[in-house]
Protein backbone atom coordinates (compact mmCIF):
# COMPACT_ATOMS: atom_id res chain seq x y z
CA UNK A 1 0.00 0.00 0.00
CA UNK A 2 1.43 3.16 -1.31
CA UNK A 3 0.42 6.79 -1.61
CA UNK A 4 2.02 7.44 -4.67
CA UNK A 5 2.52 3.95 -6.55
CA UNK A 6 0.34 0.76 -7.04
CA UNK A 7 2.34 -1.63 -9.10
CA UNK A 8 5.91 -1.42 -9.86
CA UNK A 9 7.78 -3.34 -12.25
CA UNK A 10 11.10 -4.71 -11.89
CA UNK A 11 13.22 -5.44 -14.70
CA UNK A 12 15.83 -7.62 -13.95
CA UNK A 13 15.36 -9.65 -10.71
CA UNK A 14 19.53 -10.81 -9.69
CA UNK A 15 21.25 -9.72 -6.26
CA UNK A 16 19.79 -5.76 -6.69
CA UNK A 17 16.41 -6.66 -8.27
CA UNK A 18 15.98 -9.44 -5.91
CA UNK A 19 16.40 -6.66 -3.14
CA UNK A 20 14.41 -4.23 -4.61
CA UNK A 21 11.54 -6.98 -5.40
CA UNK A 22 11.55 -7.76 -1.42
CA UNK A 23 11.57 -3.79 -0.40
CA UNK A 24 8.53 -2.94 -2.64
CA UNK A 25 6.98 -6.14 -1.38
CA UNK A 26 7.41 -5.94 2.10
CA UNK A 27 5.99 -2.06 1.98
CA UNK A 28 2.98 -3.55 0.49
CA UNK A 29 3.14 -2.56 -2.74
CA UNK A 30 2.50 -5.09 -5.91
CA UNK A 31 5.36 -5.80 -7.88
CA UNK A 32 5.87 -7.64 -11.64
CA UNK A 33 9.04 -9.27 -12.18
CA UNK A 34 10.55 -10.09 -15.78
CA UNK A 35 14.19 -11.61 -15.34
CA UNK A 36 14.63 -14.25 -18.40
CA UNK A 37 16.99 -16.37 -16.17
CA UNK A 38 15.58 -20.20 -15.24
CA UNK A 39 16.95 -19.12 -11.94
CA UNK A 40 15.45 -16.30 -10.79
CA UNK A 41 12.01 -17.23 -9.71
CA UNK A 42 14.87 -19.56 -7.02
CA UNK A 43 16.47 -15.95 -6.14
CA UNK A 44 14.04 -13.67 -5.47
CA UNK A 45 12.18 -16.14 -3.31
CA UNK A 46 15.54 -16.71 -1.13
CA UNK A 47 16.01 -12.83 -1.18
CA UNK A 48 12.34 -12.80 -0.32
CA UNK A 49 12.77 -15.32 2.70
CA UNK A 50 15.75 -13.11 3.98
CA UNK A 51 14.08 -9.86 3.66
CA UNK A 52 11.17 -11.51 5.44
CA UNK A 53 13.26 -12.56 8.41
CA UNK A 54 15.26 -9.46 8.71
CA UNK A 55 12.03 -7.27 9.15
CA UNK A 56 10.28 -9.58 11.50
CA UNK A 57 13.46 -9.02 13.48
CA UNK A 58 13.70 -5.44 12.60
CA UNK A 59 10.79 -3.80 13.33
CA UNK A 60 8.46 -3.54 16.11
CA UNK A 61 5.38 -2.68 13.95
CA UNK A 62 3.42 -5.66 12.83
CA UNK A 63 4.75 -6.21 9.29
CA UNK A 64 1.46 -5.94 7.42
CA UNK A 65 0.01 -7.33 4.18
CA UNK A 66 2.62 -8.05 1.10
CA UNK A 67 1.93 -6.47 -2.06
CA UNK A 68 1.16 -9.24 -4.56
CA UNK A 69 4.36 -10.87 -6.59
CA UNK A 70 3.89 -11.68 -10.06
CA UNK A 71 6.52 -13.10 -12.78
CA UNK A 72 6.42 -12.65 -16.64
CA UNK A 73 7.29 -14.22 -19.37
CA UNK A 74 7.95 -10.73 -21.46
CA UNK A 75 9.13 -7.23 -20.49
CA UNK A 76 5.95 -6.11 -21.87
CA UNK A 77 3.71 -7.63 -19.59
CA UNK A 78 5.35 -7.00 -16.47
CA UNK A 79 5.06 -3.05 -17.63
CA UNK A 80 1.77 -3.22 -18.07
CA UNK A 81 -0.07 -0.71 -15.90
CA UNK A 82 2.97 0.09 -13.75
CA UNK A 83 3.21 3.58 -12.42
CA UNK A 84 7.18 2.81 -11.66
CA UNK A 85 9.62 0.64 -13.46
CA UNK A 86 13.16 -0.16 -11.43
CA UNK A 87 15.44 -1.54 -13.82
CA UNK A 88 18.74 -3.59 -12.34
CA UNK A 89 19.57 -5.69 -15.74
CA UNK A 90 23.87 -6.35 -15.78
CA UNK A 91 25.83 -3.27 -15.89
CA UNK A 92 26.37 -3.34 -20.03
CA UNK A 93 24.93 -0.16 -21.56
CA UNK A 94 24.14 -2.19 -24.92
CA UNK A 95 22.35 -3.98 -22.70
CA UNK A 96 20.58 -1.31 -20.58
CA UNK A 97 19.69 0.63 -23.99
CA UNK A 98 17.67 -2.69 -25.53
CA UNK A 99 15.77 -3.20 -22.14
CA UNK A 100 15.00 0.46 -21.56
CA UNK A 101 13.58 1.03 -25.19
CA UNK A 102 11.28 -1.91 -24.68
CA UNK A 103 10.41 -0.57 -21.59
CA UNK A 104 9.35 3.07 -23.19
CA UNK A 105 7.56 0.94 -25.65
CA UNK A 106 5.34 -0.80 -23.38
CA UNK A 107 4.89 1.07 -20.30
CA UNK A 108 1.97 3.73 -19.65
CA UNK A 109 3.53 6.85 -20.47
CA UNK A 110 3.64 8.52 -16.84
CA UNK A 111 5.30 5.40 -15.23
CA UNK A 112 8.70 6.43 -14.23
CA UNK A 113 12.25 4.64 -14.84
CA UNK A 114 14.53 4.31 -12.27
CA UNK A 115 17.76 2.35 -13.71
CA UNK A 116 19.77 0.50 -10.25
CA UNK A 117 23.38 1.58 -12.80
CA UNK A 118 26.31 1.78 -10.18
CA UNK A 119 28.20 3.68 -12.71
CA UNK A 120 26.48 4.88 -15.74
CA UNK A 121 25.48 8.56 -15.91
CA UNK A 122 21.40 9.32 -16.82
CA UNK A 123 22.57 10.68 -19.75
CA UNK A 124 23.90 7.97 -21.13
CA UNK A 125 21.01 5.80 -20.56
CA UNK A 126 18.34 8.27 -22.08
CA UNK A 127 20.53 7.87 -25.29
CA UNK A 128 17.78 7.15 -28.04
CA UNK A 129 14.93 7.83 -25.49
CA UNK A 130 11.94 9.46 -26.69
CA UNK A 131 10.93 10.83 -23.90
CA UNK A 132 14.51 11.02 -21.43
CA UNK A 133 12.91 13.04 -19.07
CA UNK A 134 11.22 10.23 -17.51
CA UNK A 135 14.32 8.07 -16.74
CA UNK A 136 16.88 8.62 -13.97
CA UNK A 137 19.34 6.60 -11.85
CA UNK A 138 17.91 5.41 -8.70
CA UNK A 139 21.46 3.57 -7.37
CA UNK A 140 20.71 1.11 -4.46
CA UNK A 141 23.04 -0.39 -1.80
CA UNK A 142 23.22 -4.08 -1.47
CA UNK A 143 20.76 -5.43 0.54
CA UNK A 144 18.46 -2.86 -0.76
CA UNK A 145 15.82 -4.02 1.61
CA UNK A 146 18.15 -3.12 4.73
CA UNK A 147 20.61 -0.22 3.16
CA UNK A 148 18.53 2.53 3.44
CA UNK A 149 20.45 5.13 0.84
CA UNK A 150 19.39 5.46 -2.48
CA UNK A 151 21.13 7.87 -4.99
CA UNK A 152 18.84 9.91 -7.43
CA UNK A 153 20.74 11.25 -10.36
CA UNK A 154 18.93 13.07 -12.97
CA UNK A 155 20.46 15.08 -15.99
CA UNK A 156 19.54 17.93 -17.34
CA UNK A 157 16.24 15.97 -19.29
CA UNK A 158 15.00 15.40 -16.31
CA UNK A 159 12.40 18.08 -14.33
CA UNK A 160 13.00 18.65 -11.08
CA UNK A 161 9.14 17.68 -10.56
CA UNK A 162 9.67 14.11 -11.71
CA UNK A 163 13.38 13.46 -9.50
CA UNK A 164 11.01 15.33 -6.60
CA UNK A 165 8.48 12.31 -7.32
CA UNK A 166 11.19 9.73 -7.69
CA UNK A 167 12.42 10.44 -4.03
CA UNK A 168 9.12 10.54 -2.88
CA UNK A 169 8.07 7.26 -4.18
CA UNK A 170 11.56 6.61 -2.66
CA UNK A 171 11.25 7.45 0.75
CA UNK A 172 7.56 5.74 1.21
CA UNK A 173 9.34 2.50 0.91
CA UNK A 174 11.70 3.03 3.74
CA UNK A 175 14.51 4.55 1.81
CA UNK A 176 16.67 7.44 2.14
CA UNK A 177 17.26 9.51 -1.20
CA UNK A 178 19.73 11.89 -1.72
CA UNK A 179 20.08 13.77 -4.76
CA UNK A 180 23.22 14.59 -6.59
CA UNK A 181 23.64 17.77 -7.73
CA UNK A 182 25.40 16.72 -10.78
CA UNK A 183 25.30 13.79 -12.75
CA UNK A 184 28.92 12.57 -12.36
CA UNK A 185 30.28 7.99 -13.52
CA UNK A 186 29.75 6.08 -10.45
CA UNK A 187 28.04 8.73 -8.63
CA UNK A 188 29.01 9.68 -5.03
CA UNK A 189 29.14 5.78 -3.15
CA UNK A 190 30.79 3.97 -5.88
CA UNK A 191 33.19 6.82 -6.48
CA UNK A 192 34.36 6.88 -2.56
CA UNK A 193 34.02 2.88 -2.52
CA UNK A 194 36.10 2.62 -5.63
CA UNK A 195 38.84 4.85 -4.21
CA UNK A 196 39.11 2.98 -1.14
CA UNK A 197 38.96 -0.34 -3.34
CA UNK A 198 41.28 0.28 -5.85
CA UNK A 199 43.93 1.17 -2.58
CA UNK A 200 42.63 -1.57 -0.88
CA UNK A 201 43.84 -3.74 -3.80
CA UNK A 202 47.19 -1.94 -4.24
CA UNK A 203 47.98 -3.17 -0.29
CA UNK A 204 47.01 -7.20 -0.96
CA UNK A 205 49.37 -6.63 -4.57
CA UNK A 206 52.30 -5.37 -2.73
CA UNK A 207 52.12 -7.64 0.29
CA UNK A 208 51.30 -4.97 3.22
CA UNK A 209 48.00 -6.57 4.18
CA UNK A 210 45.80 -9.67 3.50
CA UNK A 211 41.88 -9.44 2.30
CA UNK A 212 41.36 -10.23 6.11
CA UNK A 213 43.86 -7.74 7.69
CA UNK A 214 42.05 -5.13 5.31
CA UNK A 215 38.99 -5.64 6.72
CA UNK A 216 39.87 -6.18 10.24
CA UNK A 217 41.29 -2.19 9.98
CA UNK A 218 37.87 -1.12 8.44
CA UNK A 219 35.29 -2.79 11.00
CA UNK A 220 37.35 -2.56 13.91
CA UNK A 221 38.71 0.89 13.47
CA UNK A 222 36.76 3.63 10.80
CA UNK A 223 34.04 1.56 9.42
CA UNK A 224 32.46 1.99 13.01
CA UNK A 225 32.22 5.64 12.89
CA UNK A 226 31.35 5.74 8.95
CA UNK A 227 28.01 4.13 10.16
CA UNK A 228 26.92 6.62 11.99
CA UNK A 229 28.32 9.61 10.95
CA UNK A 230 30.05 10.09 7.80
CA UNK A 231 33.30 11.62 7.14
CA UNK A 232 33.07 15.24 7.90
CA UNK A 233 30.98 14.96 10.97
CA UNK A 234 33.96 12.55 12.31
CA UNK A 235 36.49 14.51 11.10
CA UNK A 236 35.04 17.82 12.27
CA UNK A 237 35.37 16.18 16.04
CA UNK A 238 39.01 14.66 15.36
CA UNK A 239 39.63 18.48 15.18
CA UNK A 240 39.93 18.72 18.82
CA UNK A 241 37.79 21.85 20.02
CA UNK A 242 38.74 24.31 17.20
CA UNK A 243 36.87 21.45 14.49
CA UNK A 244 37.36 20.83 10.99
CA UNK A 245 39.60 24.27 10.55
CA UNK A 246 42.04 22.98 12.92
CA UNK A 247 41.97 19.33 11.49
CA UNK A 248 42.56 20.51 7.62
CA UNK A 249 45.54 23.07 8.93
CA UNK A 250 46.99 19.72 11.07
CA UNK A 251 46.35 17.15 8.45
CA UNK A 252 45.46 18.71 4.98
CA UNK A 253 49.33 18.52 3.83
CA UNK A 254 49.29 15.04 4.13
CA UNK A 255 47.52 14.67 1.15
CA UNK A 256 50.06 16.29 -1.02
CA UNK A 257 52.21 13.28 0.73
CA UNK A 258 52.73 10.30 -1.55
CA UNK A 259 50.38 8.24 1.21
CA UNK A 260 47.91 6.59 -1.64
CA UNK A 261 48.29 5.54 -5.12
CA UNK A 262 44.89 7.61 -6.08
CA UNK A 263 44.32 6.26 -9.46
CA UNK A 264 46.54 4.25 -10.51
CA UNK A 265 44.98 0.45 -10.73
CA UNK A 266 47.30 -2.44 -9.79
CA UNK A 267 47.05 -4.85 -13.45
CA UNK A 268 44.33 -7.27 -12.64
CA UNK A 269 46.59 -10.16 -13.43
CA UNK A 270 45.41 -13.51 -12.89
CA UNK A 271 47.78 -13.59 -10.15
CA UNK A 272 46.42 -10.66 -8.05
CA UNK A 273 42.78 -12.40 -9.06
CA UNK A 274 44.18 -15.77 -7.69
CA UNK A 275 46.27 -13.98 -4.13
CA UNK A 276 43.01 -11.96 -3.53
CA UNK A 277 40.58 -15.13 -4.05
CA UNK A 278 42.67 -17.39 -1.86
CA UNK A 279 42.97 -15.17 0.60
CA UNK A 280 39.32 -14.46 0.69
CA UNK A 281 38.58 -17.76 0.85
CA UNK A 282 40.99 -18.33 4.23
CA UNK A 283 39.13 -15.60 5.46
CA UNK A 284 35.65 -16.09 5.09
CA UNK A 285 35.30 -19.79 2.98
CA UNK A 286 34.05 -21.77 5.94
CA UNK A 287 30.77 -19.88 5.38
CA UNK A 288 28.32 -20.26 2.51
CA UNK A 289 27.33 -17.04 0.49
CA UNK A 290 23.72 -17.28 2.20
CA UNK A 291 25.37 -17.77 5.47
CA UNK A 292 27.32 -14.28 4.83
CA UNK A 293 24.08 -12.64 4.12
CA UNK A 294 22.08 -13.62 6.99
CA UNK A 295 25.45 -12.56 9.21
CA UNK A 296 25.21 -9.54 7.43
CA UNK A 297 21.91 -9.00 7.96
CA UNK A 298 21.91 -9.84 11.86
CA UNK A 299 24.83 -7.36 12.08
CA UNK A 300 23.39 -4.42 9.74
CA UNK A 301 20.02 -4.79 11.97
CA UNK A 302 21.74 -4.24 14.67
CA UNK A 303 23.69 -1.32 13.65
CA UNK A 304 20.27 -0.08 12.43
CA UNK A 305 18.39 -0.71 15.77
CA UNK A 306 21.25 1.27 18.18
CA UNK A 307 20.99 3.92 15.55
CA UNK A 308 16.50 3.72 15.56
CA UNK A 309 16.98 4.23 19.79
CA UNK A 310 19.15 7.24 19.16
CA UNK A 311 16.90 8.78 16.10
CA UNK A 312 20.15 9.35 14.55
CA UNK A 313 21.24 8.45 10.81
CA UNK A 314 19.86 5.66 9.21
CA UNK A 315 18.10 4.98 12.55
CA UNK A 316 15.73 7.80 11.94
CA UNK A 317 15.07 6.18 8.73
CA UNK A 318 14.02 3.33 10.16
CA UNK A 319 12.08 5.20 12.59
CA UNK A 320 10.02 6.69 10.08
CA UNK A 321 9.62 3.43 8.13
CA UNK A 322 8.51 1.54 11.21
CA UNK A 323 5.99 4.82 11.84
CA UNK A 324 4.55 4.12 8.17
CA UNK A 325 4.15 0.47 9.28
CA UNK A 326 2.40 1.59 12.19
CA UNK A 327 0.30 3.71 10.06
CA UNK A 328 -0.35 0.78 7.34
CA UNK A 329 -1.64 -1.72 10.49
CA UNK A 330 -3.97 1.42 11.89
CA UNK A 331 -5.36 1.67 7.98
CA UNK A 332 -5.97 -1.26 7.82
CA UNK A 333 -7.84 -1.81 10.90
CA UNK A 334 -9.82 0.97 9.60
CA UNK A 335 -10.90 -0.42 6.54
CA UNK A 336 -11.78 -3.43 7.91
CA UNK A 337 -13.55 -2.04 10.77
CA UNK A 338 -16.97 -3.27 10.51
CA UNK A 339 -15.99 -6.74 10.80
CA UNK A 340 -13.09 -6.34 13.07
CA UNK A 341 -15.29 -5.55 15.54
CA UNK A 342 -16.47 -8.77 15.00
CA UNK A 343 -13.47 -10.53 13.80
CA UNK A 344 -10.70 -7.83 15.26
CA UNK A 345 -7.70 -9.40 13.14
CA UNK A 346 -5.12 -6.70 13.98
CA UNK A 347 -1.70 -8.65 12.71
CA UNK A 348 -0.25 -11.13 10.48
CA UNK A 349 3.05 -12.88 10.21
CA UNK A 350 4.86 -15.44 8.79
CA UNK A 351 6.89 -17.96 10.45
CA UNK A 352 10.61 -18.15 9.07
CA UNK A 353 12.95 -20.86 9.31
CA UNK A 354 14.96 -19.27 12.37
CA UNK A 355 11.90 -19.34 14.35
CA UNK A 356 11.84 -23.27 14.62
CA UNK A 357 13.32 -25.53 16.96
CA UNK A 358 14.84 -28.62 17.60
CA UNK A 359 11.40 -30.54 16.80
CA UNK A 360 10.61 -28.61 13.63
CA UNK A 361 7.72 -26.18 14.71
CA UNK A 362 8.00 -22.87 16.35
CA UNK A 363 9.97 -22.16 19.09
CA UNK A 364 8.32 -21.27 22.65
CA UNK A 365 9.19 -17.59 22.76
CA UNK A 366 8.36 -16.99 19.26
CA UNK A 367 4.35 -17.73 20.33
CA UNK A 368 4.74 -14.88 22.59
CA UNK A 369 6.60 -12.66 20.24
CA UNK A 370 3.54 -13.19 17.79
CA UNK A 371 0.89 -12.43 21.06
CA UNK A 372 2.83 -9.35 21.66
CA UNK A 373 3.19 -8.11 18.00
CA UNK A 374 -0.47 -8.09 18.55
CA UNK A 375 -1.04 -6.71 20.97
CA UNK A 376 0.88 -3.71 20.06
CA UNK A 377 -1.39 -3.35 16.79
CA UNK A 378 -4.39 -4.16 19.34
CA UNK A 379 -2.64 -0.72 21.61
CA UNK A 380 -2.32 0.83 18.31
CA UNK A 381 -5.97 0.22 17.11
CA UNK A 382 -7.07 1.98 20.47
CA UNK A 383 -5.29 5.14 19.81
CA UNK A 384 -1.99 4.22 21.88
CA UNK A 385 0.15 5.51 19.29
CA UNK A 386 3.91 7.21 19.57
CA UNK A 387 1.86 10.80 20.53
CA UNK A 388 0.33 8.69 23.09
CA UNK A 389 3.54 7.62 24.98
CA UNK A 390 5.85 10.35 24.35
CA UNK A 391 3.71 11.87 26.89
CA UNK A 392 4.86 9.39 29.53
CA UNK A 393 2.34 7.18 29.41
CA UNK A 394 2.13 3.46 28.64
CA UNK A 395 0.93 -0.16 28.55
CA UNK A 396 3.05 -2.86 30.53
CA UNK A 397 2.26 -6.47 30.46
CA UNK A 398 1.93 -7.81 33.86
CA UNK A 399 0.79 -11.67 33.42
CA UNK A 400 0.68 -13.77 30.46
CA UNK A 401 -1.12 -17.38 29.68
CA UNK A 402 -0.51 -19.26 26.50
CA UNK A 403 -2.13 -22.31 25.30
CA UNK A 404 -0.13 -24.09 22.52
CA UNK A 405 -2.83 -26.30 20.43
CA UNK A 406 -0.96 -27.16 17.00
CA UNK A 407 2.77 -27.64 15.59
CA UNK A 408 3.12 -24.27 14.12
CA UNK A 409 5.34 -25.40 10.89
CA UNK A 410 7.31 -23.10 8.76
CA UNK A 411 6.31 -20.07 6.46
CA UNK A 412 2.51 -20.99 8.18
CA UNK A 413 0.70 -17.84 7.33
CA UNK A 414 -0.18 -16.50 10.71
CA UNK A 415 -2.82 -14.14 11.56
CA UNK A 416 -3.96 -13.35 15.21
CA UNK A 417 -7.91 -12.43 16.41
CA UNK A 418 -7.51 -10.26 19.42
CA UNK A 419 -11.21 -9.69 21.68
CA UNK A 420 -11.12 -7.30 24.67
CA UNK A 421 -12.71 -9.55 27.81
CA UNK A 422 -12.61 -6.60 30.31
CA UNK A 423 -11.09 -3.28 31.03
CA UNK A 424 -11.24 -1.48 34.08
CA UNK A 425 -9.59 2.84 34.21
CA UNK A 426 -6.07 1.17 34.44
CA UNK A 427 -6.10 -2.73 33.15
CA UNK A 428 -6.99 -3.96 29.80
CA UNK A 429 -7.73 -8.31 30.51
CA UNK A 430 -7.15 -8.94 26.31
CA UNK A 431 -7.51 -12.54 24.61
CA UNK A 432 -5.78 -13.47 21.00
CA UNK A 433 -6.26 -16.27 18.90
CA UNK A 434 -3.57 -17.33 16.90
CA UNK A 435 -4.98 -18.86 13.99
CA UNK A 436 -3.46 -20.40 10.26
CA UNK A 437 -4.42 -19.59 7.10
CA UNK A 438 -6.91 -22.92 7.30
CA UNK A 439 -8.84 -21.10 10.46
CA UNK A 440 -6.88 -23.81 12.44
CA UNK A 441 -6.28 -22.35 16.17
CA UNK A 442 -2.27 -22.50 16.74
CA UNK A 443 -2.37 -21.33 19.98
CA UNK A 444 -4.27 -18.62 22.36
CA UNK A 445 -2.85 -15.94 24.71
CA UNK A 446 -4.59 -13.96 27.68
CA UNK A 447 -2.76 -11.14 28.74
CA UNK A 448 -3.47 -8.66 31.74
CA UNK A 449 -2.33 -5.27 30.46
CA UNK A 450 -1.34 -2.15 33.34
CA UNK A 451 -1.52 1.40 31.74
CA UNK A 452 1.10 3.25 33.67
CA UNK A 453 2.58 6.86 34.19
CA UNK A 454 6.14 5.78 32.89
CA UNK A 455 8.08 9.05 34.41
CA UNK A 456 6.67 8.04 37.94
CA UNK A 457 6.77 4.06 36.99
CA UNK A 458 3.25 3.07 38.79
CA UNK A 459 0.09 2.31 37.27
CA UNK A 460 -2.17 5.09 36.51
CA UNK A 461 -5.80 5.59 34.91
CA UNK A 462 -5.75 5.70 31.03
CA UNK A 463 -7.00 8.08 28.57
CA UNK A 464 -10.61 9.07 28.38
CA UNK A 465 -10.28 8.49 24.56
CA UNK A 466 -8.95 4.91 24.85
CA UNK A 467 -11.50 3.49 27.86
CA UNK A 468 -14.12 4.78 25.47
CA UNK A 469 -12.92 3.27 22.20
CA UNK A 470 -12.68 0.18 24.82
CA UNK A 471 -15.90 0.16 26.11
CA UNK A 472 -17.03 0.07 22.25
CA UNK A 473 -15.16 -3.39 22.09
CA UNK A 474 -16.49 -5.02 24.92
CA UNK A 475 -18.28 -8.51 23.94
CA UNK A 476 -21.46 -6.53 25.55
CA UNK A 477 -21.56 -4.12 22.13
CA UNK A 478 -19.48 -5.99 19.74
CA UNK A 479 -21.33 -9.08 19.51
CA UNK A 480 -17.89 -11.03 20.30
CA UNK A 481 -18.18 -14.60 21.79
CA UNK A 482 -16.12 -14.66 25.43
CA UNK A 483 -13.63 -18.13 24.50
CA UNK A 484 -14.83 -20.89 27.22
CA UNK A 485 -11.53 -20.95 28.20
CA UNK A 486 -10.98 -17.39 29.57
CA UNK A 487 -9.92 -17.16 32.61
CA UNK A 488 -8.48 -20.53 33.23
CA UNK A 489 -5.21 -21.16 34.83
CA UNK A 490 -3.19 -24.12 34.19
CA UNK A 491 -4.96 -27.28 35.64
CA UNK A 492 -3.42 -28.54 39.19
CA UNK A 493 -2.41 -32.20 38.18
CA UNK A 494 -1.34 -33.00 41.91
CA UNK A 495 1.41 -34.97 42.54
CA UNK A 496 1.39 -39.43 42.53
CA UNK A 497 0.55 -41.05 44.88
CA UNK A 498 3.51 -42.31 46.85
CA UNK A 499 4.51 -45.99 46.49
CA UNK A 500 4.24 -48.08 48.75
CA UNK A 501 6.94 -50.48 49.63
N1 LIG B 1 25.62 -6.10 -7.04
C1 LIG B 1 25.73 -4.94 -6.41
O1 LIG B 1 26.36 -4.85 -5.35
C2 LIG B 1 25.09 -3.72 -6.98
C3 LIG B 1 24.66 -3.63 -8.31
N2 LIG B 1 24.05 -2.50 -8.77
C4 LIG B 1 23.61 -2.41 -10.16
O2 LIG B 1 22.41 -3.20 -10.31
C5 LIG B 1 22.33 -3.72 -11.65
C6 LIG B 1 22.16 -5.23 -11.54
O3 LIG B 1 23.28 -5.79 -10.90
P1 LIG B 1 23.19 -7.17 -10.11
O4 LIG B 1 21.83 -7.37 -9.54
O5 LIG B 1 24.36 -7.20 -9.23
O6 LIG B 1 23.40 -8.21 -11.30
P2 LIG B 1 22.95 -9.75 -11.36
O7 LIG B 1 23.79 -10.36 -12.40
O8 LIG B 1 22.93 -10.35 -10.00
O9 LIG B 1 21.44 -9.65 -11.86
C7 LIG B 1 21.08 -9.19 -13.13
C8 LIG B 1 19.79 -9.89 -13.51
O10 LIG B 1 19.31 -9.34 -14.71
C9 LIG B 1 18.76 -10.40 -15.48
N3 LIG B 1 18.67 -10.01 -16.89
C10 LIG B 1 19.62 -10.11 -17.85
N4 LIG B 1 19.12 -9.66 -19.02
C11 LIG B 1 17.84 -9.26 -18.78
C12 LIG B 1 16.81 -8.71 -19.57
N5 LIG B 1 16.99 -8.47 -20.88
N6 LIG B 1 15.61 -8.44 -19.00
C13 LIG B 1 15.41 -8.68 -17.69
N7 LIG B 1 16.35 -9.21 -16.88
C14 LIG B 1 17.56 -9.48 -17.42
C15 LIG B 1 19.69 -11.56 -15.22
O11 LIG B 1 19.06 -12.81 -15.53
C16 LIG B 1 19.98 -11.39 -13.74
O12 LIG B 1 19.05 -12.11 -12.93
C17 LIG B 1 23.60 -3.27 -12.34
O13 LIG B 1 23.32 -2.13 -13.09
C18 LIG B 1 24.56 -2.95 -11.19
O14 LIG B 1 25.51 -1.97 -11.53
C19 LIG B 1 23.77 -1.45 -7.94
C20 LIG B 1 24.14 -1.49 -6.63
C21 LIG B 1 24.90 -2.58 -6.07
C1 LIG C 1 30.25 -3.05 -6.57
N1 LIG C 1 29.21 -2.05 -6.90
C2 LIG C 1 29.85 -0.99 -7.63
C3 LIG C 1 28.22 -2.71 -7.75
C4 LIG C 1 28.65 -1.63 -5.60
C5 LIG C 1 27.53 -0.68 -5.63
O1 LIG C 1 27.09 -0.17 -6.64
C6 LIG C 1 26.93 -0.25 -4.34
C7 LIG C 1 27.11 -1.16 -3.15
O2 LIG C 1 26.17 -1.84 -2.76
O3 LIG C 1 28.20 -1.17 -2.61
Amino acid sequence: MSKLISKVACIGGGVIGGGWIARFLLNGIDVAVHDPSPDARRIVDEVLENARRAYARMLMAPLGPEGQLTFHDTLAAAVAGADYIQESVPERLDLKHTVIAAIEAAAPRDALIGSSTSGFRPSQLQEGMAHPERLFVAHPFNPVYLVPLVEIVGSPANTEAALDRAAEIQRETGLKPVRIRKEIDAHIGDRLLEAVWREALWLVHDDVATTEEIDDVIRFGFGLRWAQMGLFETYRIAGGEAGMKHFIEQFGPALKWPWTKLMDVPEMTDALAGKIGDQSDAQSGQHSIRELERIRDENLIGILQALRANDWGAGETLREMEDRFFERAKAVARATETDYRASMVLHETRVPGEWLDYNGHMTEFRYLQVFGDATDAFLGHIGMDDAYRSAGRSVYTVETHIRHLAETKVNTRLSVKSIVLGHDAKRIRLHHEMVDEAGQVQATAEHMLMHVDTEAGRASPMAASLTERLAALSPGQSGLEVPEHAGRPIRDIGWPEPEVS
